[in-house]
């Protein structure tokens, strides 16, 4: 059994998926690449075979499609090497919500929420069991921005980044570590995808920058990395309202200001 635990990247045919697995890959993990273009995971595998000595699996799947989530799933419960999940498979829609079908927001849950919380629910069991492992899920700053006019996709983002919070609560305290990564406006093709033009942003990270920032982040066994915020403190202080108000909820009446005027 190889000395570093093998890491399970979903959506690594292209972006930041693709920036993570070169990054393990150079660390000397063992990879399993997942995504949909088996040609285009292929081109990434067997550069990484050559410039490394590790191994590195493909298993071209759409998370989104039941027998093949179900095969990754089998993967992460059973090959006990696998010891990273990293859950960055993920899309945007194009135009406004009214402009979007219900389709589109049901395949985009799909794809941004329901497979990464699977494939979680799939491997966290054995992590906790082993006492040991670490998922990184891939959220975004726009799950904390409603403002920005992407509200189906910034709601799958927020779940991503409660889904790993609760999870690094649940698990933290049996060995497991669970890492929300939040980038910004990064350069991949995501934004072509959704019929957006990157280059109209007033600000791009390259994807290098930001996965060698988020591992960072990973090293630092942080809970939540944010690559683009220059002050760390802005985001210990919305955690510390956010907690401040927790004891506050417990309570019998409404407040004062919702009771009914006699
Ligand atoms: N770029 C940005 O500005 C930001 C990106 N993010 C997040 O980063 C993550 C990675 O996206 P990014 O690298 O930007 O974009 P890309 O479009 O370059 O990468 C998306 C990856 O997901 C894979 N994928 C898409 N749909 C499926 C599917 N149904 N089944 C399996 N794999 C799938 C794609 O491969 P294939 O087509 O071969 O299946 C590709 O490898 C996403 O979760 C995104 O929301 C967050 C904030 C900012
Ligand atoms: C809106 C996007 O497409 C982008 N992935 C982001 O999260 O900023």
């Amino acid at each position: 059994m190889a000395s570093k635990p093998t890491v399970l990247i979903t959506g690594a045919s292209s972006g930041i998926g693709a920036v993570y697995a070169d990054r393990f890959a150079r660390r000397g993990h063992d990879l399993v690449l997942v995504a949909r273009n088996a040609e285009r995971l292929e081109s990434v595998a067997s550069r990484l075979r050559a410039e490394t000595d590790v191994t590195v699996d493909i298993i071209q799947a759409d998370v989104t499609a039941a027998a093949d989530i179900a095969r990754i799933e089998e993967r992460l419960r059973e090959d006990e090497r696998i010891g990273i999940l990293v859950n960055n498979a993920g899309a945007a829609l194009p135009g406004s919500f009214v402009e979007q079908n219900a389709a589109q927001a049901a395949d985009l849950i799909a794809l941004n929420v329901t497979a990464p919380t699977r494939l979680a629910a799939a491997v966290a069991p054995r992590f906790a069991r082993a006492g040991s492992g670490a998922i990184v899920n891939i959220g975004s700053v726009v799950g904390l921005a409603p403002e920005l006019g992407l509200t189906v996709y910034g709601a799958t983002k927020a779940f991503v980044q409660f889904l790993s919070q609760g999870l690094a609560q649940e698990l933290g305290p049996k060995g497991v570590y669970v890492q929300a990564v939040l980038p910004a406006v990064t350069r991949t093709e995501i934004w072509e995808r959704s019929g957006r033009d990157v280059n109209a942003m007033p600000a791009v990270m390259e994807t290098a920058e930001l996965v060698d920032a988020a591992l960072v982040g990973f090293d630092r066994r942080e809970a939540v990395t944010i690559p683009p915020l220059p002050d760390a403190g802005q985001w210990d202080a919305l955690e510390a309202a956010r907690r401040a108000m927790l004891p506050n909820y417990r309570q019998v009446h409404a407040a004062a200001r919702y009771r009914a005027v006699a």
